[in-house]
């Protein structure tokens, strides 16, 4: 029987729209294995792709053995600092202490750039929400270029950087072996009391004033009234230091990472830093992380010109009602980030 011309059309058009759709589908394959090759980059306004390393040696290649000459001097100075980590470790058998192995869960600080080969362990209030900024630029694949241009709170969720404990045990290794491992501290005290100014003296913290506050007023404050007990928004900076030498406090449950020692977040005596960055020299450190990895020339850590910095005025000012065995007491918490850093027993202080 032959086909009728309706027939013989349709036909045609089931045809034309099967060809259109293997066409369509081997492009998208094409597409496909092209992005495996060669990974999506977008220039930034410099006209360098921020995606992957392009040069063949590693920024712990270029930190031990460096090639520029302007980055010798540098290294002996970061050298200085591994050995202080070492030689305090080691002198307060912080290593050797019978403690369980690291697991997965002692990981999650540490934030891991797989395309330039670093891993970084942030520790609050050191500028950690503008070094999570820059990762997000190197790790971005050039979803961004400038680290000003994400929010602040977008830099603090979760699922937009990929942390160590993300990974396999051999894949851990791999990277803890071959990657550029690097930290930031700050003066212990000091960044204590930017902790407290943010978290305990600023309006909008709720969320920290609910969790802590009224924790710090219950325990610490004697003839405490019901606003201040269910609001917990006037902690003082002295309760705070006693709820910090409580020993009840971390028998509960760990400090808040904002105020938790640096040993204790990115356990630098059983994970080899390579570099250890400071508050203090934050942008010039920061800036030869960057240079190491090869982005240097055009990725700069962002600069910062707030004047409500915490200093170290400010530091002597909010101890000087701290009595002296609360003082010596405090110290003793956050002695090893004090010895390990290098930071000297602060001159306002008045130990027993
Ligand atoms: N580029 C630069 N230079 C100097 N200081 C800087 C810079 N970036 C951030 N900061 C200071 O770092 C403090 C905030 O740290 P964090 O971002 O880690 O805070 S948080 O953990 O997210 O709450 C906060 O310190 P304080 O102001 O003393 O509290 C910021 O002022």
């Amino acid at each position: 029987m032959k086909p009728t011309l309706f027939e013989v059309m349709r036909m045609s058009r089931i045809c034309r729209m099967a060809l259109v759709t293997c066409l369509g589908s081997f492009i998208l394959v094409i597409f496909y294995f092209q992005s495996m090759l060669h990974p999506v980059m977008r220039r930034n306004p410099f006209g360098m792709d921020i995606c992957c390393r392009k040069g063949s040696r590693s920024p712990l290649q270029e930190l031990y053995n460096p090639t520029q000459l302007e980055l010798s001097n540098t290294a002996i100075l970061h050298q200085m600092r591994r050995d202080q980590v070492t030689d305090t470790c080691r002198a307060n058998s912080v290593t050797s202490r019978k403690r369980r192995v690291l697991t997965p869960n002692d990981l999650k600080h540490l934030v891991v750039d797989e395309d330039h080969e670093l891993i970084y362990c942030y520790v609050p209030k050191v500028a950690c929400t503008n070094w999570k900024r820059v990762m997000m630029v190197l790790t971005g694949r050039g979803k961004y270029s400038d680290p000003m241009e994400i929010p602040a709170n977008e830099a603090h969720v979760s699922a937009n950087l990929k942390t160590l404990n993300q990974y396999s045990i051999p894949e851990i290794n791999h990277r803890l072996k071959n990657y550029m491992k690097f930290l930031f501290v700050r003066e212990p005290f000091e960044r204590l009391v930017s902790a407290y100014r943010n978290k305990f003296t600023q309006k909008y913290n709720t969320s920290f004033h609910k969790r802590y506050g009224t924790k710090i007023v219950k325990r610490q404050r004697k003839n405490a009234t019901q606003e201040a007990l269910r609001k917990g928004d006037d902690v003082k900076f002295e309760e705070f230091v006693a709820y910090l030498i409580d020993p009840l406090t971390q028998r509960e449950e760990p400090f808040n990472e904002h105020w938790q020692t640096v040993y204790s977040l990115c356990h630098p005596c059983h994970i080899h830093y390579d570099l250890v960055g400071k508050y203090e020299t934050l942008e010039d450190d920061s800036n030869y992380v960057l240079q190491l990895a090869g982005v240097g020339s055009y990725l700069k850590f962002p600069t910062y010109a707030k004047s409500t910095k915490t200093t170290d005025e400010m530091t002597t000012e909010f101890f000087q009602n701290i009595s002296m065995e609360h003082q010596t007491q405090l110290y003793d918490v956050y002695k090893l980030d004090f010895l390990m850093f290098n930071y000297s027993v602060p001159s306002y202080l008045k130990l027993e």
